[in-house]
């Protein structure tokens, strides 16, 4: 199995001061999936931002799909990006285009043929359960709506690796359980998967799936997870258990 993504020793320092990511070294191996757990502020983002090419490293080696990912000239980057599928935390859909064509504007951008990018909207819409909604704007779709349409974005182009970060923050338990299985259905199509989440019990919910820690920016071995906690007394008085 072929490795995707190298870090050796790499840090991260915004401005002056300490460093937020410090020597993080790990390998990813391609269809694997991959969570990315830590408490707020520990780096999730940051090292997921160095992942997509959004920002590069103070120091340290990146290689990404075999190639010096660091050195990278900037001419390259758009192609490299676009290998890598991105659901944001803050989802970034456009608010002035409907869910369909949010969904189909990596393949405009990719130049594919309007029928062609009908198809595959159509597609993917089906996959998201959102077939109705397909003229929605985004600010008429719920959360968990919004964030289904930015899985479809980010995988309509068939990257190679999916970048997530947070993408069951914002919905509820049952909703986080069918966007988690969009996750693992695309892992099982052959697509790498990458996901930060704080919702330490969807790591159970993949078989296989591995999990890189981060604390205060380094990483670390995983403590174990913990168990699920117990509903407060005063709910088992009303359940009348
Ligand atoms: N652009 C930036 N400039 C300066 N500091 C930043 C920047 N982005 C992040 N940081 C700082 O880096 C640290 C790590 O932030 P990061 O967002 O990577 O953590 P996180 O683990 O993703 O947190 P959360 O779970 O709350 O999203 C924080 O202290 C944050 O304030």
């Amino acid at each position: 199995m072929a490795n995707i993504v190298q870090f050796e020793n790499v840090g991260l320092r915004y401005g002056a001061g300490e460093e937020t990511l410090c020597d993080v070294s790990f390998t990813l191996r391609s269809g694997q999936f991959y969570f990315l757990t830590g408490a707020s502020g520990a780096g999730k983002t940051s090292l997921l931002r160095l992942l997509y090419l959004a920002q590069r490293p103070s120091r340290g080696i990146i290689r990404l799909f075999g190639e010096d990912a660091v050195i990278l000239p900037r001419d390259r980057l758009p192609g490299f990006r676009r290998r890598i599928g991105v659901v944001f935390q803050d989802f970034r859909l456009i608010p002035h285009l409907s869910a369909a064509d949010n969904i189909a504007l990596p393949l405009r951008v990719a130049g594919m043929a309007e029928s062609e990018i009908a198809r595959a909207v159509r597609e993917m819409l089906a996959w998201i359960g959102l077939t109705e909604r397909a003229g929605a704007r985004p600010a008429t779709l719920s959360g968990g709506e919004q964030q289904r349409v930015a899985i479809a974005r980010a995988v309509i182009a068939r990257p190679e690796m999916l970048v997530a970060d947070e993408p069951t923050g914002n919905v509820d338990p049952v909703m986080a359980e069918r966007l988690l299985h969009l996750f693992h259905s695309l892992h099982r199509l052959g697509t790498t998967v990458v996901m930060a989440t704080h919702d330490w019990h969807l790591i159970d919910r993949v078989p296989g799936g591995h999990r890189l820690h981060l604390d205060r920016g380094r990483l670390v071995d995983p403590e174990p997870v913990p168990p699920m906690p117990e509903p407060p007394p005063s709910t088992l008085v009303r359940s009348g258990l």
